[in-house]
């Protein structure tokens, strides 16, 4: 699915957080939205997952304005992961993973083997399969987080929006959540604050101050100066001796 904003800008209580914000991220494209603390990436996010409507500007899923979409149709076509999720307290996992199904489910199309099937598969993908029967107050803040990714998982959306999604992950499941996304065959926007994992995505944008003042493949973006000018640090670039890639090394705040 082709995701694309068009002009933005959102405000509340007469604080711009979102100004003149245009991005097009393309069919199975991994996009990586970075930027410090309270640049916008989750309002952004918000907004192109259909939870924020803004009135200047639009949002095009596919070149249809999501404004004419029913709020269904876009639970069907885009699954958001969002930072600080919905607490489900008295569900188990494979239950809470299962709420992914939701959007496609009608009396005339009730629960089925294949609904199964796809839970089933989520879970494993997020390698929670032997956690599916625990119940959600005793997972960890990481087992839970990937309990969440295996929902959005389990929408099987044309479009997956990550909110910080390695947060609370140890480094084996960070790198594990990272691969597969990318290997999803659908677009994904994907917000993080480690710029080393970003270099990762096909392309990068850059927020500061509500503005989308970058975007391009991450080495053209994540310059020496951008992390000055808009992180506040000083860095260098090494170069990695296993890949065609330069690793980050930050050496101190501006
Ligand atoms: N409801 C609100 N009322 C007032 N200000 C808000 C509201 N929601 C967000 N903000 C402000 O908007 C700015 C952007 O917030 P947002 O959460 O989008 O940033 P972010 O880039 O995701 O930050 P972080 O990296 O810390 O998660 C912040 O300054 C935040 O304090």
């Amino acid at each position: 699915m082709r995701l694309r904003a068009e002009h933005i800008e959102w405000r509340v209580h007469g604080h711009r957080l979102l100004d003149d914000v245009s991005l097009t991220v393309e069919p199975g494209e991994t996009f990586g939205l970075v930027g410090p603390n309270g640049s916008g990436k989750t309002t952004l996010l918000r907004v192109l997952a259909g939870l924020r409507r803004p009135k200047v500007g639009r949002v095009l899923a596919n070149e249809r304005p999501m404004r004419a979409m029913r709020r269904h149709e876009v639970a069907r076509t885009i699954a958001f992961v969002e930072q600080q999720a919905d607490t489900l307290d008295r569900l188990e996992a494979r239950q809470a993973v299962a709420l992914g199904r939701t959007p496609f489910l009608s009396p005339l199309r009730p629960w089925s083997a294949q609904d199964d099937a796809i839970v089933d598969r989520a879970l494993a993908d997020v390698g929670m399969q032997s956690m599916a029967d625990r119940l959600w107050h005793t997972l960890s803040g990481g087992e839970r987080q990937r309990v969440h990714i295996a929902r959005a998982l389990a929408q099987q959306p044309s479009a997956l929006l990550l909110d910080e999604p390695t947060n609370h992950l140890d480094i084996r499941h960070q790198l594990s959540i990272l691969t597969l996304v990318k290997q999803l065959p659908v677009t994904v926007i994907i917000a993080l604050h480690d710029l080393d994992q970003a270099m990762d995505c096909d392309r990068i944008g850059v927020m500061d101050g509500g503005r989308l003042v970058a975007t391009g493949p991450p080495r053209d973006v994540l310059t020496l100066e951008r992390l000055r000018r808009t992180f506040g640090v000083h860095a260098t670039l090494l170069d990695d001796p296993d890949e065609d890639r330069p690793i980050l090394r930050f050496r101190h705040a501006l």
